[in-house]
């Protein structure tokens, strides 16, 4: 399908066939495929339930945000809605004696008082809608920071195997809509309340008029309720499901244009692919929504027709009555006031309702990501125990199985390092020196067996109080978007402040980077993003070791550092090493193999199994797999200078 593609003499977007959406390249994130399946949540009932809860819930945020706000807000909301149903009594007085009264004199006379009293209730009530207003846009983007601070502080709180649970992506950035959204939830609200007070306030006129209307009224309401409850169903259930297409689209909208794939987008002639895969994505967005809009289109025409009928029934019923004469004219005209106003405020609960409920449903996303990322905390599985510096790390027939794999990648692992020791891991790619080192600190926990920190198993410890003593440089190692001084000492600076950033510039390397920067450590690293300097792949990594180095660590783990340094850097990294061992253990994970000769000891790993063990001088003449790869090295190294 590819090759087709790129084959053409003029590359265009590829047609989408059959056999290619099922594909599992154009289905990137969709494992599963689509899921007709409806969240337990969404159904009729429980969303008939959860406006008053979602009422609550908006209110609950924001008093936690600011309470002096909320209770403001919550104070001239009441009096708003006292106020306005006071207009509606006195309205209905009012238009009743004005109706009633024999002539043009006496009516404006009766009606004066009420009049000046609507006045005044209308002038506050426009004055509290400012400071009602005024409170809830305070009050909306602290809300939507305390969401997105709630989401930050669960997610990255928990264990490491979480990222490997199945769905914490899509949960994630599910909750991320949750932050989004946050900021619309009170003055939804808000609106939602200021609508029920007046449909309420409007109901009691009308009962207290003539009590068989209200039935009729509630007869109108309930279809149009029901209906927008069923048609926000529909479109979240649809938002559900092309959820995952919308992230491949977001993402292919980030790769596409990300400077790190820019040259191989190009000289790699990805785009039209890439864009076929957009095309197809979208396109199944597109069918999705348009099966949903088709669905509400016909839920929302069947409830204005059910809500239609009701109303002509109590409009009838209205006629009926005065025509009979059971209600008087002026009671007829209060009661088609009152209805107005009623039907005005159902209008609002419906809108601001459905409103509130798509909020409800994001911001639920958002709680439901917390809990379960609280239930997966690292303090849930670990003890409190702090460690001192250890000199002694032990693992004891570890095995670990990463969650949802099948096999586990570590087997019957047994080592030991020592302060003051280098330990250099190797093996073949995949074998598992990586998942070693996340072991060693304590990123991930085994599955059985131990890691012990001078003979305390890794899960009794206070997993903050092991990482303040670990350092790590990975192979994908962060370029934080920050001054050089903070990439260095990732804003927890020594008690000697630079002195201890320049010594660890020094044993990197990065010294020489950052005597090049025009504003030496304080030059901004942030070109692509919000401006500064840019380095080049080699100048981070030694950045990297520096801050590394900079965290002065009981255990350095250190995988591929030199991956991309220059001969002179690398050369300089190794010699340093063993001064750097000084007070610390150094486990060391290279794939050039002559390195290892820095080494006190070499760990070979094969298939997730320590299959040597010695040091440079004995795995280099024993058989055995060390020797292997180290002898096809030199075989290329001298191989290449002899011809
Ligand atoms: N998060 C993960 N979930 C499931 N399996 C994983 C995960 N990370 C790694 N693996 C698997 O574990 C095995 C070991 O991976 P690991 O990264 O430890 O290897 P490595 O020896 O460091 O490889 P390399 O030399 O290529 O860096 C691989 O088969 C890999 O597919």
């Amino acid at each position: 399908m590819t090759t087709t593609v790129t084959e053409q003499e003029e590359p265009q977007e590829p047609e989408e066939t059959p056999a290619a959406a099922q594909s599992e390249v154009l289905r990137w994130a969709h494992p599963g495929g689509d899921s007709d399946e409806i969240p337990e949540h969404i159904n009729l009932g429980a969303m008939r339930r959860r406006l008053p809860r979602l009422v609550r819930t908006s209110f609950a945020l924001a008093w936690q945000v600011d309470r002096r706000r909320t209770a403001l807000l919550m104070f001239c909301q009441l009096a708003s809605g006292l106020l306005s149903a006071l207009g509606l009594f006195v309205t209905t007085k009012a238009l009743q004696s004005v109706i009633a009264a024999a002539s043009q004199p006496s009516r404006l006379h009766q009606a004066l008082p009420s009049v000046i009293v609507l006045a005044a209730a209308a002038g506050v009530r426009a004055l509290l809608g400012i400071v009602i207003q005024a409170q809830s846009q305070r009050l909306s983007p602290r809300m939507q920071r305390e969401v997105g601070h709630r989401l930050l502080a669960a997610g990255t709180r928990t264990e490491m195997a979480t990222y490997d649970r199945p769905g914490f992506a899509d949960s994630y950035d599910q909750a991320e809509r949750g932050v989004d959204q946050a900021q619309m939830a009170i003055g939804q609200t808000q609106n939602l309340v200021s609508s029920t007070a007046t449909l309420v306030s409007a109901a009691v006129v009308v009962g207290t008029l003539y009590p068989l209307l209200l039935p009729l009224l509630a007869l109108a309401a309930v279809p149009q309720i029901a209906t927008s409850l069923r048609a926000e169903r529909v479109t979240y259930v649809a938002n559900v499901a092309t959820f995952r297409d919308r992230r491949v689209l977001y993402l292919l909208r980030w790769y596409m244009v990300a400077k790190d794939q820019a040259d191989q987008i190009r000289t790699d002639t990805l785009v039209p692919f890439l864009l076929g895969q957009y095309r197809a994505a979208g396109e199944r967005v597109d069918r999705t929504t348009d099966k949903a809009v088709s669905q509400r289109a016909r839920i929302t025409l069947t409830g204005a027709l059910a809500s239609g009928g009701a109303s002509a029934v109590l409009w009838a019923a209205l006629w009926l009555l005065l025509d009979t004469g059971r209600i008087s004219t002026a009671v007829a005209g209060t009661a088609v006031f009152a209805l107005r106003s009623a039907f005005g405020g159902l209008q609002g609960i419906v809108g601001f309702g459905s409103d509130l409920l798509r909020t409800g449903f994001y911001l639920d996303d958002a709680e439901r990501f917390v809990e379960q990322a609280q239930r997966e905390q690292i303090g849930a599985v670990r003890g409190t125990i702090k460690p001192e510096r250890p000199h002694c790390i032990e693992l004891k027939d570890v095995t670990f199985r990463y969650p949802g794999s099948e096999k586990a990648t570590l087997h019957g692992i047994n080592f030991t390092v020592r302060r003051g020791e280098v330990v250099a891991v190797v093996g073949e790619n995949g074998s598992g020196k990586t998942t070693l080192m996340k072991l060693l600190c304590g990123l991930n926990l085994p599955t059985t067996g131990n890691v012990t920190w001078d003979g305390t198993p890794l899960q009794e410890l206070d997993a903050d109080a092991v990482w303040r003593l670990c350092s790590i440089v990975p192979q994908e190692f962060a370029r934080w978007p920050l001054t050089a001084r903070d990439n260095i000492t990732l804003g927890q600076p020594r008690p000697d402040g630079d002195d201890a950033v320049h010594r660890a510039a020094e044993a990197s390397g990065a010294d020489d980077v950052i005597a090049t920067l025009r504003s030496g450590l304080d030059t901004l690293l942030a070109r692509e993003m919000w401006g500064g300097v840019a380095l080049s792949s080699g100048q981070w990594q030694r950045l990297a070791v520096a801050r590394a180095d900079h965290r002065d660590a009981a255990l350095m783990v250190m995988d591929e550092p030199t991956s991309d340094l220059d001969a002179r850097a690398e050369h300089r990294i190794f010699t340093g090493l063993r001064a750097l061992a000084a007070d610390r253990a150094i486990v060391l994970v290279t794939h050039n193999l002559t390195n290892t000769a820095v080494a006190d000891r070499i760990v070979c790993i094969e298939r997730g199994r320590i299959v040597q063990q010695g040091t440079y001088r004995a795995l280099t003449t024993e058989p055995g797999l060390f020797r292997d790869l180290w002898q096809l090295q030199q075989d290329r190294h001298f191989g290449a200078a002899s011809s």
